[in-house]
């Protein structure tokens, strides 16, 4: 019998590539004055690049604080958190945030607030270059014609609409955000839904989203991440939503399956993990 012979070939196919996001065994622990606190425990989850991830869970479970570990804002107390293979110490424009209060500097016009987040990612490119950029991403979210504008001039979806496109236009790896459409008006809310999905579908970009918002979660997610009531939460389970792309609200709307992934996320926070003061 022919001895088996690796090539070099069967060797990189045996190699692991690590996951574009890991989340491994993480817990987090905070001192306070009655003693430590565990807000999360043995958290594991493994993102691939270009996946939509929703967060849901009640209030206080710990979801921003798991987020803001892959923001880099806070260190795991235990376990590890690493993008492409490397550990995330500290925050990076490789990983941007959007949350639901936009956080733009009120005294710069939409223009001026993207172009200083780009000119500080990007300060050997030319001027005219991150112009460019500038324009281009208004342009993504619809607001050319308000670049002028400064904050208070613009309807607070507009102002979402800046944060977000100040967030895409320095190319980060990882977008984040913690509740961006939460403040809005329904209307105005689907609008955005539709306007993120679009430009994620377009750019492949990979996100982690917290919403307490089932329907936006099921619109928008490739995997729907449902928390367990703290202290000491974690991943209860995660659900896939199987709905092709480029998805028509309407059309899912009308799918079966639609209602069977609701009732299950509903019966998960409401039933299984019902909050004791809702
Ligand atoms: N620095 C800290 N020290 C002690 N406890 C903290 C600290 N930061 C957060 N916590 C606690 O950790 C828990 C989780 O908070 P976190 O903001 O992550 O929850 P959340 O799920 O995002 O809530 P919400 O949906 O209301 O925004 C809360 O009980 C909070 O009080």
């Amino acid at each position: 019998m022919k001895a088996f012979q690796a090539s070099p070939q069967s060797f990189q196919k045996l190699e692991t590539k690590a996951p574009f996001l890991l989340i491994e065994n993480v817990a987090k622990i905070y001192p306070t004055a009655k003693g430590n606190y565990t807000v999360l425990e043995n958290v594991d989850l493994s993102v691939n690049k270009g996946e939509f991830i929703c967060v849901i869970g009640h209030s206080g479970c710990g979801k921003s604080t798991l987020l803001n570990m892959v923001g880099g804002f806070s260190q795991p107390s235990v376990g590890r958190v690493e993008l492409k293979g490397e550990p995330i110490l500290k925050p990076g424009p490789d990983r941007m945030m959007v949350f639901q209060g936009y956080a733009l500097l009120p005294w710069k016009t939409a223009f001026e607030n993207i172009y200083l987040a780009v000119n500080s990612v990007f300060p050997h490119k030319s001027k005219a270059e991150k112009v460019s950029i500038v324009h281009e991403h208004l342009a993504m979210v619809g607001l050319s014609e308000a670049a002028d504008k400064k904050p208070k001039q613009l309807s607070g979806g507009m102002r979402q609409r800046v944060a977000i496109a100040r967030a895409l236009s320095i190319r980060p790896e990882i977008l984040i955000l913690d509740e961006p459409f939460g403040a809005l008006d329904q209307i105005t809310k689907e609008e955005l839904q539709e306007e993120l999905m679009k430009i994620c579908g377009e750019q492949n970009c990979t996100v982690l989203m917290i919403t307490h918002d089932i329907d936006e979660a099921l619109f928008l997610a490739d995997r729907l991440v449902m928390m367990t009531n703290g202290p000491a939460a974690k991943i209860g389970e995660i659900l896939s939503i199987p709905f092709d792309r480029p998805r028509d609200r309407d059309r899912i709307m009308e799918d079966p399956e639609y209602y069977n992934l609701r009732n299950y996320a509903l019966d998960f926070l409401y039933h299984r993990f019902a909050h004791d003061d809702e």
